[in-house]
């Protein structure tokens, strides 16, 4: 048994080592990613997922381009950098960490003058920020921990654990402390449909570590909070506006809904660099719509006519009125998020 959950993106040497996502639970398959045009496709295909893990997989990205770059003028080399950047941060646009890394590789070449050092530059920042998501996925789940009893059970959706990440995860972060400390955390998982991430990423990576966990598809999460005794929901989030509200995989508003009807709380769980204080409100929040095949197949076979008109978009967004509390690595936050998420960051 694993004591925490497999890395999913590496950088090994000149190359992205990457967990392809697409294929788990039944095959667990690694591959290489050598150039820039793989990785747009490997974020844009659902290979690489999750926010802080899109972040981490775009700033090695950045740096595989980099390190192959046959540029001699600085000027060139910085204007095609910006240029790959631009194109990446096409691969998807609702998870804010993709934007917030690749900002941040492209705020180290400002600090040097040659090809060379900016070449050593981004690679070192890639990993720092790869680093430091382990650190902060630990932090918050040290800060989630106390808002759980021994014996507790929490809902959560999608996947936002370790293969979200570069390891342990936000929502499932708390699991894995409390595994640790002895605590007895069990979790029940949704998201069945449109791609089953509950079903194949969170159950398969829960299991893979001991944990107690238990699959429902997403229309048994009313009758499952009143009959299993579910004491709070957890989930991630893919981009937090200054307000609070919270953009997440499509499902998790309804969620938020119904901890408020049957009076459980509902947590959000992510890192600063989740925070997105530019972006107002969840209004401003671009919500990716995704290929319509998602909807119409399942498992490659077609379960309705191959013309049938489908909405699918992949996030929704839960206002701020109707989260508990938002878990962050500086600590939980709740009530006046505008105040309070602008104060994280001082
Ligand atoms: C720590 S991952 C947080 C979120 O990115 C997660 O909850 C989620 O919605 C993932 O969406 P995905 O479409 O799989 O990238």
């Amino acid at each position: 048994m694993l004591n925490t959950p497999i890395r999913s993106v590496e950088w090994s040497n000149d190359h992205i080592t990457l967990l392809d996502q697409r294929l788990l639970p039944s095959q667990t398959e690694f591959i290489t990613l050598t150039a820039i045009e793989d990785v747009w496709e490997a974020i844009f295909e659902l290979k690489v997922r999750g926010a802080p893990a899109i972040g981490i997989t775009a700033a090695y990205g950045l740096a595989l381009w980099a390190q192959q770059s046959q540029h001699d003028h600085f000027n060139e080399f910085c204007e095609d950098l910006k240029k790959q950047a631009a194109y990446l941060e096409t691969s998807r646009p609702t998870a804010v960490n993709l934007f917030w890394a690749i900002k941040r590789i492209l705020s180290v070449v400002e600090r040097v003058s040659t090809i060379k050092k900016a070449k050593e530059a981004i690679l070192d920042k890639a990993n720092v920020i790869a680093k430091e998501d382990e650190d902060v996925c630990r932090s918050i789940g040290e800060h989630a921990i106390n808002l759980f009893q021994d014996g507790d059970t929490l809902l959560t959706h999608c996947n936002a654990g370790g293969i979200a990440t570069a390891r342990y995860g936000t929502a499932l972060a708390p699991f894995y402390i409390a595994k640790e400390r002895g605590i007895h955390l069990k979790a029940f998982a949704s998201e069945t449909r449109p791609v089953l991430q509950g079903a194949r990423l969170t159950a398969w990576e829960l299991q893979q570590l001991g944990i107690d966990v238990t699959l429902i598809t997403d229309n048994m999460v009313a009758h499952t909070i009143k009959t299993k005794g579910i004491n709070a929901i957890i989930v991630g989030a893919d981009r937090i506006a200054a307000n609070g509200d919270t953009a997440n995989k499509i499902g998790t508003y309804g969620l938020a809904l119904l901890a408020k009807a049957l009076q459980i709380p509902f947590y959000v769980a992510a890192p600063l660099s989740t925070i997105d204080l530019a972006t107002s409100s969840g209004e401003d929040i671009e919500i990716e719509e995704r290929h319509a095949d998602e909807i119409r197949k399942l498992n490659g076979q077609l379960v309705t006519t191959a013309d049938m008109k489908v909405f699918n978009p992949a996030f929704d967004v839960t206002p701020a009125e109707l989260i508990t509390g938002i878990i962050t690595e500086r600590g939980i936050v709740s009530g006046d998020y505008k105040t309070k998420l602008e104060g994280l960051f001082i």
